[in-house]
């Protein structure tokens, strides 16, 4: 089991407060974060692997502090972004879900394997010699998260994973995220894909304004936003 704490976390970009003061112990297999546009979750999510470094405060991950132990934070906790074009860095299929693998120091035998469970795995096996820019836009998203599912991070944080998607490939990815092993924390605008989850956050101007099961949860932010 993961433990994520976050100790009186705010966050500034120059002026502007974005995280203002976030106390919470996460460690439920599936957290939802939701809020208005601009409320802060895509900088709440981030700071959940060390992209975003809080201003005040500590994120830590296991005991692992992000802002000091980096390295250590990404190789528990993947991040799929919601454009897959932010996570895409090699121009072939394969050589991406590869690079997911970088610097874990496996053997070339040991990474092939890896690579062709998981490109079977989300149907990507056909495109393994493709050039990563000519996959369709849902091809891309499952491929981002074949880069970051690879190495088996124990927790993977998505922000926003069927945004940019149509119906199918929508459905497919929350299926993904419904039936994977890891802890899973999803931000999200999509309330529906929070039913079964344990516990769910409501993000308002930078604080943490709900925070319980999905029903109380989402009934509070409905609320908020009317
Ligand atoms: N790198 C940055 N530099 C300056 N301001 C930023 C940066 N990233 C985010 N912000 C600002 O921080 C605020 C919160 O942004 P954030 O992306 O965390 O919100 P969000 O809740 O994820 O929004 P959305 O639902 O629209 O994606 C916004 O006002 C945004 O403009």
């Amino acid at each position: 089991m993961t433990t994520i704490k976050l100790r009186s976390v705010h966050h500034r970009f120059g002026e502007h407060e974005v995280l203002r003061g976030i106390d919470l112990t996460l460690t439920e297999r599936r957290i939802g974060v939701v809020g208005a546009n601009g409320s802060g979750k895509s900088t709440f999510a981030r700071l959940l692997n060390g992209l975003v470094v809080p201003s005040e405060g500590e994120v830590r991950i296991d005991g692992l502090d992000t802002a000091r132990e980096a390295r250590a934070v990404r190789a528990k906790v993947g991040f799929v972004f919601q454009n897959p074009d932010n996570q895409i860095v090699m121009p072939m299929v394969e050589e991406d879900v590869a690079f997911g693998l970088k610097g874990l120091g496996l053997s070339r035998g040991e990474r092939d394997r890896l690579v062709e469970r998981v490109l079977d795995h989300y149907g990507l096996a056909r495109l393994r010699s493709h050039a990563s820019h000519t996959l369709s836009g849902g091809e891309k998203q499952l491929l981002a998260l074949a880069g970051v599912l690879v190495s088996e991070p124990q927790c993977v944080v998505f922000d926003e994973p069927t945004t940019l998607l149509d119906l199918r490939n929508a459905r497919k990815v929350k299926e993904i995220i419904r039936t994977l092993d890891q802890m899973t924390i999803v931000v999200t605008h999509d309330l529906a894909l929070l039913d079964a989850f344990d516990r769910v956050l409501v993000i308002d101007e930078g604080k943490v304004i709900a925070d319980d099961q999905p029903g109380p949860a989402l009934a509070a932010y409905v609320e908020r936003m009317i």
